[in-house]
């Protein structure tokens, strides 16, 4: 039976609610391509001098960012039909100064990543911006590093944007890193392939290492020596092809579903495995929940991605608790993790994650609260929260907050409820995931 689903409001404002299923969901579905891996290969394409084709491009409103902002930079976008496309870059040293500001929408990953390039280039300078969102997550974590390595920045409040940032002929550094976050990580590597002896990172805890994968498959010489990861020079990048695969982050929203409403059986197809991004899935396997898949490092995808399909099950749960080395391997589902806890038996805690609170909103106050706000019992602490659990969600109305994540927890959150949720601000899911709904759909249709 279809959802009792209506929908109001206009814009951002828009409220769409989702009802408890009468049979649960069912099927098969390929989910939408990997957001990170998709800003990845559109900068590494114009990054290159000779034409990228990429396939399974992701189109939606973030990674259509990231391809703006390489038109606006000199790489030509050829489009040649879904997610299909021809880039021509520049090279690694002919990024052009762009006529106005960049603007990076919503998306950190291109605020991130792509001065990492553009700090490279001796006597140029780019302004970045972006949405009201944007403009409250730091760039003092990516300007710290460039600036020790040469290069200018001049930032908002010395660490928001707007911020211009004026290359240079950057000097090799070794740097620790005060956050694991493989934004910075992948923003010091892209500067690093450009120095004369190279560049180290050492990261806290290891992050997605897409950038890694996608710098070997380019010629870059990169190495792993535990937590530290080490880029040499290079003149110039060579890439043929990148096949972007399904994205984990996306895919868990539908594992969360299944595990939640009785009756599901579903199978998600040719989802990226990548051992740095599957955090959520062992945390579900530690709570009962049962994910069935071949997640060894292997079936490689281009360039060096592993995929597998993930069969999920509606199943009980128990409580669990992700430590801080955890965190990277499952950052974007965490407000998931909360979610499973309202449904699992005893105390789920997450713990040293503070970094979601500068992520498109602060996840622990809008998890905490949009939880609450749907009878559950949770606490926000400083770094994470904790959910006392079992006794599931009642339901009621829900803000995304404009974060696309909050959008389709409500949604989940109104699909396990006993009263469905009404999620105000579903729009944002489209940063993201613009078929959420319609997926939805399919998976309720069988
Ligand atoms: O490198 C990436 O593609 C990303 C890294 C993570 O951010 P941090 O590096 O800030 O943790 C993640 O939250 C974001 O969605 C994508
Ligand atoms: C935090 C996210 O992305 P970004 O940092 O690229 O905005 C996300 O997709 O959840």
């Amino acid at each position: 039976m279809r959802p009792n689903r209506s929908a109001g409001g206009l814009g951002f404002a828009a409220a769409v609610r989702f009802d408890p299923p009468a049979s649960g969901l069912r099927g098969s579905l390929r989910v939408p391509p990997d957001k990170s891996i998709s800003h990845r290969a559109a900068l590494f394409a114009a990054m290159t001098p000779e034409p990228v084709s990429v396939t399974n491009y992701l189109d939606a409103a973030d990674t259509n960012s990231t391809l703006a902002a390489v038109e606006q930079i000199g790489a030509l976008v050829q489009r040649r039909g879904a997610g299909e496309l021809l880039i021509r870059g520049c090279g690694l040293r002919d990024a052009h100064e762009s006529d106005g500001p960049i603007d990076v929408g919503n998306a950190g990953t291109l605020m991130r990543l792509l001065p990492g390039w553009l700090a490279t280039q001796p006597g140029r300078s780019w302004t970045f911006d972006g949405d009201s969102s944007i403009r409250r997550r730091p760039i003092d974590r990516i300007a710290d590093p460039l600036r020790l390595m040469g290069a200018r920045i001049d930032a908002t409040d010395e660490r928001f944007p707007p911020f211009t940032l004026h290359g240079a002929d950057l000097t090799g550094i070794e740097y620790p890193m005060p956050v694991a976050s493989a934004q910075v990580k992948s923003c010091v590597l892209i500067a690093g392939m450009t120095t004369a002896g190279g560049t180290t990172v050492i990261e806290p805890a290891p992050s997605r290492d897409h950038t890694e994968r996608m710098l070997a498959a380019a010629g870059a010489p990169v190495e792993r020596d535990g937590n530290r990861v080490t880029v040499r020079h290079v003149d110039e990048l060579g890439l043929d092809a990148i096949a972007v695969p399904g994205d984990l982050s996306s895919a868990a929203f539908w594992v969360a579903a299944a595990v939640l409403v009785p009756g599901s059986r579903i199978v998600l197809e040719d989802v990226n495995v990548n051992w740095t991004r599957t955090g959520f899935l062992r945390i579900v396997e530690r709570m009962g929940g049962i994910v069935l898949g071949d997640l060894e490092e292997h079936g490689a995808f281009t360039p060096g991605e592993p995929i597998s399909e993930l069969d999920v099950a509606h199943g009980p749960l128990s409580a669990t608790t992700v430590e801080a080395e955890e965190v990277p391997l499952a950052i974007d589902e965490l407000p998931l993790v909360a979610l499973l806890g309202c449904f699992a038996d005893g105390e789920t805690v997450v713990r040293g994650a503070a970094e979601l609170r500068v992520k498109e909103s602060d996840r622990i106050q809008t998890v905490v609260d949009g939880l609450n706000g749907l009878g559950a019992d949770i606490e926000g602490t400083d770094d994470g929260f904790v959910v006392r659990g079992g006794t599931g969600l009642r339901g009621g109305r829900i803000s995304s907050h404009g974060d696309h994540r909050l959008a389709m927890l409500g949604a989940v959150a109104g699909l396990a409820s006993r009263e469905g949720v009404e999620v105000e601000g579903m729009d944002a899911a489209a940063v993201s995931y613009p078929g959420f709904v319609a997926d939805l759909d399919t998976l309720l249709a069988r």
